[in-house]
Order: C-alpha cells, then sequence, then structure tokens
C-alpha cells in the first residue's frame, strides 16, 4: 500500500517537474476534487428541484424576480430566490425545460469528482449533452413558440432565426437531419438496428443511471466496511447512519475518505469501474456489447454453411438418380411384354434326342475296319451323339501319323457310304481325332428348345444370340457385341434364312425395343417382310421414307451412309461423355451423369442385317462396300453391328476389307472348297449336310452346330404379338443423308462455296473422276460435305450430272482449264 502510493505520488510529482502546464491542466488534489465534486452533486440535485418546482411556480415567481435580492420577498420555488433565478436564468431565459440537461450533466460532474473517474467520458458527457440540450431547445421552441418555458428564450430566437432563413420546413429539415446526425454519430445506429438500439440504450442509460446512483452508495458502504471498519466500530454507528451522515459529518467523512481514496483504488472492484471508465480501454468497455449480441445473432446464419455443404457433397446425378431413379430407356413402353416362348413350336415333341445303339456299332465297326484296312490300329473309340452329327473320338495307337487318317477322309464317307463326314485332325485341346458322321434320321433343333435353355435365358450378354445346338447337344449362346459384326454364307437352301430368322427371334425375346433397333436390308423382297410388323418397335428408317425394310438398292447406299454419319455423331458423344464404348455411355446416361440438354440421349444398339449381300455388291459395287467397311471398321464401340448373309462366298463379294472386319463367321454348307476357303478360311463347309448345319467360326476354333430352326409361321406370330403391343409413334429415325442423286439444286451461290471447293475442283480435274467418295477419301470429308462439294462443283459446271452407279463425268479437262474457269467466274 505504502509502494502504490509513493508510485502513485511520484508519477505525477515526475511530470508535474517536467511539465510547466501544471496550472493549465487544473490538476485538483483529491480533496480539492472531493469538495468540487460534492459541491457540483448538491449544485445539480439543487437545480433539479429548483426546476422542478419552477414549472408549478414560474408564474407566480415571475413576478418577484425582479426583486429577488430582496430578502423580504419570498419566491414560490422550492428553492426560493435563489431556485427561481436560476431556474429563470436557465429556463426561461435560457434553454426551456431541457435546461434538466444541465442539472443532470452538473450532479453526474460531481459524481466523477467525487470519485475521481477518468474525465474523458465527462467530457464526452457535456459536450453530447449541451448539444442534445440545444437542439431540444430549438426542438420545443419549434412546436411551442409561444410557451417560453417550453423551448426557452434560446430555443425560440434559434427557432426565429432558423425561420426566418428556411422557413418552417426549412427548420423542420435541420432538426430532422440533426437528430439523424445524432443517432447515426452518437448512437451508431443503422436503420436495420434501430429497434434493437432503441432497447439498447434504453436499457444502458437505465443501467447507467442505477450503476452511477448504486457506485454511489457502494463505494460509500465500501469506504465504510472495509477501511473505515474499525473507525466505524468505534463510533458503534450502523452502517447506514454512517452512509447517511457522510453529508453532514465533514471530519468523519474527510477523515474516512482519505483513507478511502487510497486503499479503494486498488481493490479490484474499483479498479474494473476506472478501467471501464478510461478512454483507451473504450474499446473493450461494455457499450459495443449490445453490437456484440446482434452480431451473434447474425453469426446465427451459419446455419447457411450446413447447406452448402450438403450441396457440395451431393452429385446433381446423385440428386437425380436419387428422386426420379435411374433413367430406364424402357419407361416409354413400360408395358411391354416379350414374346413367350409358347409361340415357339416344339418339334421334338418334348422328346430328347434318341440314341440308335444299333446305328452307333454299326458306324464304330465301319470305322475301325476301314482304318484296319490302312493299317491304321485304334486304341480307343468313344461317340459322341449330337442332333443331326455323332462325333466319334478316336485315340490311334502309337506311331500312327495323324495326317495319314486325315487322308482317309472320302474313303471313310465311302465305306460308311455317308455324305457329309468331316475328319477333325486332332481335336483341338484334346489328345484325340474326331470322325463326324451325321446320324441316319437328324432331329430338329428347335428355336423353342434353344430359347427356353437356362444358357440362354441366363446369358448377361449385351446382344446374345442363340444359334442353335453343338456336336455335343449343347446350346450354343454367343454375343453379338463381342463379335463385333457376323458374316454368313451358305449355298441356296441350306438354312441362311431360317439362321437370320433365329438370330433376330433371340433378340426379339431378350432385348426391349428400346434396348436394339434393326435395319432390314433384305433384297430379295421377300425374306424379312414379315418384321414390317414390328416397324415401330424395332425397326430404323430413314426419315421420309415410307417402308423400313429396304428394299432397293439405292437406298441401300443412303441408309449405309446414314448410319455412318450416325456413327460419327455417336462417336462425337461418347467423346464428350469420355467413354469409351456405348455400354459405357449408356450406364453413364442411366446414372443421370449426361445432360440431355447437351445432347446426350440413351443410345441403342443398331444391328443391320443384310440378307443377300452379293446382290448388293453386283448393283452398287464401291459405293455399298466403302460405308460398309467403314462401319465393319469403327461401329463396334459406338453399337452398330452388321450382319450380313451371302450365298455367293466369292473373293469378289467377300473381299479382304470385310473379311478382316467380321471376324465372327458362319457357314451354311457351300458348294466347294474354295467357298468353305472363302468364309471360314479353311475347309469343312463344302462337307456339310445342309438344312441348317452349320460351322461358326470366331477366330481360330471352328465349331459345328446345328442351327435352331424357326420357321415363317413361328416368327409371324412372334412379330404379330409384338405388334399388337403399344407401340413408338414411327421408327426409330436415322441420320439424314443427302445423297448425290438428290443434290440438283444447281443455283448454288459461289460465295456460299465450301472452303475446299477449290481443293476439291482440282482433286476430280487431275483424278478425272467426278465421285464423292474420292473427295472424302482424298480431303478427309465426311459424306455430307462431299455430297455438297459435289453440288457445287455440278453447279460451277466442273463435273456432270449424276449418272447413278458410274461416276460423274468431270467436264474441266486440265488444272489449266480449271484456272481458266475460275479465273472468269471472278471477272464476272
Ligand atoms: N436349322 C434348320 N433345321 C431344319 N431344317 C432347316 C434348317 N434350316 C433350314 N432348313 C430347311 O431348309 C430350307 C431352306 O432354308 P432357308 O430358306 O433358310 O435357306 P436359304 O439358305 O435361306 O435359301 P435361299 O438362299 O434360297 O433363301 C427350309 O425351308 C427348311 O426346311
Amino acid at each position: 500500500m505504502a509502494k502504490k502510493k509513493t508510485t502513485t505520488k511520484s508519477k505525477p510529482k515526475k511530470t508535474k517537474t517536467k511539465t510547466p502546464r501544471k496550472p493549465i491542466n487544473f490538476k485538483l488534489s483529491r480533496q480539492q476534487q472531493i469538495l468540487l465534486g460534492s459541491f457540483l452533486f448538491f449544485l445539480g440535485i439543487a437545480l433539479f428541484f429548483s426546476f422542478v418546482s419552477y414549472l408549478f411556480t414560474w408564474k407566480v415567481d415571475q413576478s418577484v424576480i425582479t426583486e429577488i435580492t430582496d430578502r423580504d420577498v419570498q419566491a414560490k420555488n422550492w428553492l426560493n430566490n435563489f431556485g427561481a433565478g436560476m431556474s429563470n436564468f436557465f429556463i426561461y431565459k435560457g434553454f426551456g425545460i431541457s435546461a434538466f440537461i444541465i442539472a443532470a450533466l452538473l450532479t453526474i460532474s460531481g459524481v466523477y469528482y467525487f470519485f475521481d473517474y477518468a474525465k474523458a467520458r465527462l467530457r464526452q458527457f457535456w459536450f453530447w449533452g449541451i448539444l442534445v440540450m440545444l437542439w431540444l431547445s430549438v426542438f420545443f421552441g419549434f412546436f411551442h413558440k409561444q410557451n417560453d418555458i417550453l423551448g426557452g428564450r434560446v430555443g425560440y430566437e434559434i427557432n426565429d432565426y432558423l425561420q426566418d432563413y428556411l422557413g418552417l420546413i426549412g427548420a423542420a429539415f435541420i432538426l430532422a437531419f440533426l437528430a439523424i446526425a445524432y443517432a447515426v454519430v452518437r448512437l451508431k445506429m443503422t436503420p436495420d438496428k434501430v429497434g434493437t438500439f432503441f432497447k439498447s440504450t434504453k436499457d444502458q442509460l437505465s443501467d447507467e443511471f442505477t450503476e452511477t446512483l448504486t457506485a454511489t452508495e457502494e463505494t460509500i458502504e465500501d469506504t465504510q466496511e472495509s477501511e473505515v471498519q474499525p473507525i466505524v466500530e468505534n463510533t458503534t454507528l450502523p452502517v447506514e447512519e454512517v452512509t447517511e451522515n457522510v453529508a453532514s459529518d465533514t471530519t468523519t467523512t474527510k477523515s474516512t475518505f482519505e483513507m478511502n481514496v487510497e486503499n479503494l483504488q486498488p481493490t479490484i472492484g474499483k479498479k474494473k469501474k476506472d478501467e471501464v471508465v478510461d478512454p483507451p480501454m473504450e474499446i473493450t468497455t461494455p457499450e459495443p456489447e449490445p453490437e456484440l449480441i446482434i452480431t451473434s445473432e447474425d453469426i446465427d446464419i451459419e446455419v447457411k454453411a450446413p447447406v452448402e455443404e450438403k450441396e457440395i457433397k451431393k452429385n446433381l446425378s446423385d440428386t437425380l438418380v436419387e428422386d426420379f431413379g435411374e433413367f430406364d430407356p424402357t419407361l416409354e413402353l413400360g408395358n411391354y411384354k416379350f414374346p413367350p416362348i409358347d409361340l415357339l413350336k416344339d418339334y421334338t415333341n418334348g422328346q430328347g434326342i434318341t440314341i440308335n445303339q444299333e446305328e452307333l456299332e454299326e458306324n464304330k465297326n465301319r470305322i475301325v475296319e476301314t482304318l484296319n484296312n490302312y493299317k491304321i490300329g485304334i486304341a480307343n473309340i468313344k461317340a459322341t451323339v449330337g442332333p443331326t452329327v455323332t462325333l466319334y473320338e478316336i485315340v490311334p495307337e502309337a506311331g500312327v501319323r495323324i495326317s495319314k487318317i486325315k487322308n482317309l477322309e472320302d474313303d471313310i464317307a465311302l465305306s460308311l457310304s455317308a455324305l457329309g463326314i468331316r475328319i477333325i485332325a486332332p481335336i483341338p485341346g484334346k489328345g484325340t481325332i474326331g470322325i463326324e458322321v451325321p446320324n441316319k434320321k437328324p432331329r430338329i433343333v428347335s428355336m423353342r428348345s434353344a430359347v427356353a435353355s437356362p444358357k440362354f435365358q441366363e446369358a448377361e450378354m449385351e446382344l446374345p444370340l442363340t444359334l442353335g445346338k453343338t456336336i455335343s447337344n449343347e446350346t450354343f449362346v454367343v454375343d453379338l457385341a463381342k463379335m463385333p459384326h457376323l458374316l454368313m454364307a451358305g449355298a441356296t437352301g441350306q438354312g441362311k434364312s431360317v439362321g437370320l430368322n433365329a438370330i433376330l427371334a433371340s433378340l426379339l425375346y431378350k432385348k426391349h425395343p428400346a434396348e436394339v433397333k434393326f435395319v432390314l436390308v433384305d433384297p430379295k423382297k421377300v425374306e424379312l417382310t414379315l418384321f414390317n410388323k414390328i416397324e415401330r418397335h424395332y425397326l430404323a428408317k430413314l426419315p421420309d421414307t415410307e417402308e423400313a425394310i429396304i428394299t432397293d438398292n439405292s437406298k441401300v447406299i443412303n441408309t449405309l451412309n446414314s448410319l455412318c454419319i450416325e456413327m460419327d455423331a455417336r462417336y462425337d458423344l461418347l467423346k464428350n461423355a469420355m467413354c469409351r464404348n456405348i455400354k459405357e455411355y449408356n450406364a453413364k446416361f442411366k446414372a443421370r451423369k449426361l445432360n440431355p440438354n447437351n445432347g446426350h440421349k440413351f443410345l441403342p444398339y443398331i444391328v443391320l442385317v443384310v440378307d443377300e449381300f452379293a446382290d448388293l455388291i453386283m448393283t452398287s459395287g464401291k459405293e455399298v462396300e466403302t460405308p460398309i467397311a467403314r462401319l465393319a471398321q469403327l461401329a463396334r464401340a459406338i453399337g452398330i453391328h452388321l450382319i450380313i448373309a451371302t450365298q455367293r462366298p466369292s473373293v469378289n463379294v467377300i473381299t479382304g476389307i470385310i473379311k478382316a472386319n467380321f471376324p465372327a463367321r458362319i457357314a451354311f454348307r457351300v458348294t466347294s472348297k474354295i467357298d468353305s476357303r472363302t468364309i471360314l478360311d479353311t475347309s469343312g463347309a463344302d462337307q456339310l449336310i445342309g438344312r441348317g448345319d452349320m460351322l461358326y467360326t470366331q477366330g481360330n476354333d471352328v465349331v459345328r452346330i446345328q442351327c435352331a430352326f424357326v420357321d415363317t409361321p413361328e416368327v409371324e406370330r412372334i412379330v404379330d404379338y409384338i405388334g399388337g403391343q403399344k407401340a413408338y409413334p414411327d421408327a426409330h429415325l436415322l441420320p439424314e443423308y443427302v445423297g448425290e442423286e438428290s443434290g440438283t439444286s444447281l443455283d448454288i451461290d459461289a460465295s456460299d462455296r465450301d472452303k475446299l471447293f477449290r481443293e476439291a475442283a482440282e482433286v476430280l480435274v487431275i483424278a478425272q473422276q467426278g465421285s464423292a467418295s474420292l473427295l472424302q477419301r482424298k480431303l478427309k470429308l465426311g459424306y455430307n460435305r462431299a455430297g455438297r462439294l459435289i453440288d457445287q462443283l455440278e453447279a460451277a459446271g466442273i463435273v456432270g450430272p449424276f449418272e447413278g452407279s458410274k461416276a460423274r463425268q468431270v467436264l474441266v479437262p486440265d488444272i489449266m482449264a480449271l484456272d481458266q474457269l475460275l479465273n472468269n467466274e471472278g471477272n464476272e
């Protein structure tokens, strides 16, 4: 305590000695401060009482106001003449009823000096108090000019002055503006916080008031209780009494407060109060607390944060799938029913393969005998009975050359007096030699049994095809999507058309109309006509064509080119969706990860079936071969699959480029070994027995299969069943293809010419051949653009008109002539 005394005292001393402004600072001693504080406090209270009294007595007292100094004259004011005089000065001649603020300011000043609070706040009180008082004075003067007591002389005069210059409205505006300025600057109000602010200010003011009052009481109490305790005890007065007596008993108070000030200052409670009042601490004063409460309320808006997080977490496609489920392409024909198996005929009457032991024994003996004749010993023989063929597997004795047995093919056939004997030497994967011998009574493999087999029903393939049954009587199921294109060949009447029907029926039994579309080309006009009934379910066609099944060869070119356009478009879609194949793309689309607004759509598989390819090649030649080759090369990934059937498997029909792109091939019976080699790259097809007996290869292995038999009435029942159901409004439309023959409008503006016009003209003139496919190859163009270029060249007189399957005539002999023609055009 003593130390503190010295430090607190030494500090001001130092400053006092250093700075010569001691008197200017009006640094009062503590005693002086208390005296001044008490004086101001009581003066303020006295003024308050006089002002209150003056409100009631002012009229009476005004008459005596001039004689106020006269002791005989008694004013009615509670504080007599002093009160009347002061009130008259401050209220009547001064600021009207707002003079109460002066009383309040004096009282507060008294408290501040009495307790030696920091004066910065007090200065603020005075500054703003006087401003408010002036404003209120003018405000009341504005409304009640006639009543001097409300606004006082000051209010009246200022009002008068303002109104002389600004008029009533101008003065009102000034007042309103000042009120707003006060609210904004002093109370830091914003319009949206007005409500809260009013409330808090009100609370604050009332708090301040009570605080000041309680602070006074508390401090006096503290003084009494803490340091003065012994003295109080000595005087044996109760605390309340001491407090009450503080004002009157000056000696006691003096000594008490002397001790008090020194001892009270370091107490925690008091220090806090001082800090709160200290100007630098104003930043942390409880003043901004209401604002803090407001901001914390604002922080409640943080609720937004989790909402945002949710949005980020949730992928749009996930939400879409959550809301609507996965995209279902079959929904448009949601009630579509797959054809029942009963529509197919059961040719076996439910019976399995019956084994004819006699026949087996007979054949075995003949084989052994024949081989013995050629001195080939047999260690073992085993038979597998198939629907049309029985396979005898022979294990030759050691030291027998396989090629020797292979060469005996015809001899064995002769001795067995049977057609269609095929020797497989050795059977791949087995250490045996196979001899296939046709059964005397071949059994029909019905489509019904193939479709009903679990292998087909449970096949998880994109485009499952059931082709028939193998030699071991197993249903043979393959995926067209994996083939990816199929070449079928066989002499007439050997079962090609039945094979095609079996393939189409397989797909009809497994795929929904939304998932697969057929483009059927049938130059024979009779084979596939039945499928017209399912045009609006399963078929695809060019826009503006009446029949979906193409029978006209010239239309085939357009369709093939249209498929090329579709292929290019699908590749673009796949590229944009960053998918490698149609399966990935459709899965992504179903998961609603691709936006239909960006052109994305569910892509059905397209199966192009050409029944008589040789006929097409004969009539249209390269025009057909090029798009077929292009499709065969590229279309596998985008879900366009080709099935091409031909009677004549000659090399000019099945060219190298087509063969290379059709790894999956089916050979029905053919007439010569050469044909067999053309189709399968191996003989064997010439030794088949016909009627659906076929060889299938998808690379190396050749499998003998008995093709499932589906008769025309069965197909009819299936298509009738499907055709009788709700269908799409139209067949699936392929992109439009503007063929060369349709580009007849010759009034093409020279300014609208393609950028490659000149280059294209040069290509054709040099080659002396007016074909669009040449332009396509040389300039690497699409069909559409090349077709347009040909039209423009025709309009410019560079090539002649369309001449069917022949290339157009080039009318310009050489580049020189071309230059001349184009220059003349420019001069015109
Ligand atoms: N899988 C099979 N099972 C039983 N018989 C079959 C089978 N396939 C074809 N046949 C018989 O062969 C006949 C001719 O078949 P299909 O019409 O399919 O021959 P094709 O090769 O299409 O002949 P074309 O080329 O002249 O049209 C059929 O009428 C049928 O009697």
